[in-house]
């Protein structure tokens, strides 16, 4: 049977541009103090290219190839600690390049799930370092449907609502977001989470790199639209309880996935 309630907790740290030790050593921290600290969560989220930042001149030689290292620490922590993570993103290196990847662990420490970022970013350059992935995130967690997105994402509302037509109730959203679009931030997270009537799940990194600010505000929100938890502009641990119910009952509410025409706009 699926599970009823998630304990999640959103590492939203500071990210060491250009320096993976550095960030795989604090990410192992955090990791710590998410189960030592407040009760164990279900789920544990990270958020995107937390090993290298965007060093993108830099790419090729930092990235992890095969994702091994980051793969072996997350696969082990979670099967020590019975805790699913949403591995954030990381930048990997494959034959065809460098991928912004999300991999995603069950308590018993399997891979659950990969997700590569599909949508590259150009204000950030992405689409002249990084390949772009070629399909969707989705997958079973603990019984529940979940899907994954990266940060830019957000801005394809076609992408979740194929998710949620797939069976998606709880959306995760890695990301590595700047000033000054907070308000694009709340805005398009709390959209997705209303028009799909699903909970979204959202891990963004804090800290400056170079001239670019990035300003946290990780957030939890219900299939209502109800901001469950969000965190401030610092490096913190962000911790909310959902109830998976939740989203059968918004879609009894108000059942937009019957009420839908899409032979007139598909
Ligand atoms: O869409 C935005 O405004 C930010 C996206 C972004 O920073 C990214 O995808 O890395």
């Amino acid at each position: 049977m699926a599970q009823s309630t998630w304990n999640v907790a959103l590492l939203q740290m500071d990210i060491a541009i250009g320096e993976p030790e550095r960030n795989y050593s604090k990410l192992e921290s955090l990791l710590q103090q998410a189960v030592s600290e407040e009760g164990k969560p279900d789920v544990i989220v990270i958020p995107e290219m937390w090993n290298t930042g965007y060093a993108l001149d830099r790419i090729h030689e930092l990235a992890d190839p095969a994702g091994e290292r980051t793969k072996t620490l997350l696969s082990a922590f979670s099967r020590e600690h019975g805790v699913n993570i949403v591995g954030g993103s990381i930048a990997e290196k494959r034959e065809g390049g460098i991928y912004n990847t999300t991999y995603i662990f069950d308590r018993e420490g399997n891979e659950a799930g990969s997700y590569s970022k599909i949508h590259l970013f150009r204000l950030m350059d992405e689409e002249k370092y990084l390949q772009a992935g070629e399909s969707v995130g989705q997958l079973e967690l603990d019984g529940v449907s979940a899907g994954s997105m990266i940060c830019y994402d957000i801005r394809f509302p076609e992408l979740s609502r194929k998710l949620a037509l797939e069976g998606v109730q709880v959306l995760f959203v890695p990301a590595e977001w700047p000033n000054p679009r907070l308000h694009h931030w709340r805005t398009l997270l709390q959209a997705r989470a209303i028009e799909n009537q699903m909970f979204v799940i959202s891990c963004n990194r804090v800290g400056i790199s170079g001239t670019t600010e990035f300003f946290g505000h990780s957030m939890v929100i219900d299939p209502w639209g109800e901001v469950l938890a969000e965190g401030d502009g610092s490096e913190q641990i962000i911790r909310a309880t959902i109830d998976l119910g939740l989203v059968d009952e918004v879609r009894k509410r108000i059942p937009i996935f019957e009420d839908r025409r899409p032979g007139l706009y598909s």
